[in-house]
């Protein structure tokens, strides 16, 4: 195989109560890319289609995340990419995230699979940092492996796959602002209370049981952020207004999607999902900012070969 085309989906990074170590995978959005092995050795980024983000192989997380298993591959070829993004930049649905997982999945196919989920998973975390300025594998992960993802560690990286329940859908509405990772990381405090802490690890660790016994009841009331939520959802025009529309209509939970502006919530049907969409509609036509909304089902799989 000398060239191939892959769908990268957006994810959602934290989840609430997991910032920085849980995630889950989306299917309805995500980046295009095609990758070609090329007699010329190194990397090359020929065409980004979408949005305006740099050709340069250093300055763009995909061409980061190709250099760091080329490097350890050495293979005899080389390889161009193009990338036709669909997912915004600074969106907190995984953008600079789905290039890089995109890219090292695509790289490790044309090389015939020597590498394991986790070792693509690291490589792209090199891509990764260069957008946050921090590596964490919190969107990675869910692309990678689909479904729901807790980091376990990240040094060395051990990541778990929980399960994905199957009636299970993420409505998402991307106010078009720009919230930068890197941003919304460097204003969180640097220490927290001890009580926040017990309530956040008893939420993820709810979480995490309710994923495993199908306890939707379960998943819902662990769906809250004590730590983060309190600082980020100021940068996000109508937050709690949102939150109030999707609780009130049904969702079983509601917080901020990775960074931010993104904002996701969780239903147990196709149908409630699609009244919470409604809801929040209303609220965001009600202003002057640009929005968008989606609904999705869980993406259990991950990145596909189209
Ligand atoms: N291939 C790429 N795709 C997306 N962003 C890129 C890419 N290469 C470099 N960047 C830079 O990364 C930054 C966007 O990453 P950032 O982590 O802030 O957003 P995000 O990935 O949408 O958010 P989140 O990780 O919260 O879901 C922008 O500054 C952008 O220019
Ligand atoms: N865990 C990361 C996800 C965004 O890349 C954060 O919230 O900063």
């Amino acid at each position: 195989m000398n060239e191939i085309k892959i769908f990268s989906p957006a994810t959602v990074a934290n989840v609430s109560c997991g910032f920085d170590v849980l995630g889950f995978c989306l299917d309805t959005v995500g980046d295009e890319m095609v990758i070609k092995k090329t007699q010329e050795k190194g990397i090359k980024i020929t065409k980004i289609e979408g949005f305006n983000l740099p050709l340069e192989v250093k300055k763009n997380v995909a061409g980061v995340a190709a250099l760091a298993i080329y490097n350890d591959a050495k293979p005899e070829c080389g390889f161009e990419i193009e990338i036709y993004k669909k997912i915004k930049p600074g969106s907190g649905i995984g953008s600079s995230s789905a290039s890089a997982s995109g890219v090292v999945f695509a790289i490790n196919e044309l090389l015939g699979k020597p590498y394991s989920k986790t070792q693509l998973s690291t490589f792209a975390m090199k891509g990764e940092a260069v957008a946050s300025g921090s590596e964490h594998a919190d969107n990675i992960a869910p692309g990678i492996f689909g479904g729901f993802t807790l980091v376990k560690s990240n040094h060395p990286l051990k990541i778990l796959e929980l399960p994905t329940p199957t009636n299970l859908y993420a409505t998402l509405i991307h106010p078009q602002i720009e919230v930068k990772t890197s941003e919304a990381r460097d204003i969180l405090p640097k220490s927290i209370p001890m009580e926040n802490a017990i309530t956040q690890w008893s939420n993820l660790g709810s979480l995490v049981h309710a994923l495993h016994t199908n306890d939707y009841h379960l998943l819902g009331d662990s769906l809250q952020d004590v730590i983060v939520e309190p600082y980020r959802s100021k940068l996000i025009p109508h937050y709690n207004d949102v939150k109030e529309a999707a609780l009130n209509n049904g969702a079983l939970g509601c917080g901020i999607s990775g960074s931010g502006p993104s904002i996701f919530s969780l239903s147990e049907s196709l149908e409630t999902a699609k009244k919470v969409e409604k809801a929040i509609q209303e609220i965001y036509s009600k202003t002057e900012i640009e929005f968008y909304t989606f609904t999705s089902k869980i993406n259990a799989d991950g990145i596909k070969i189209l």
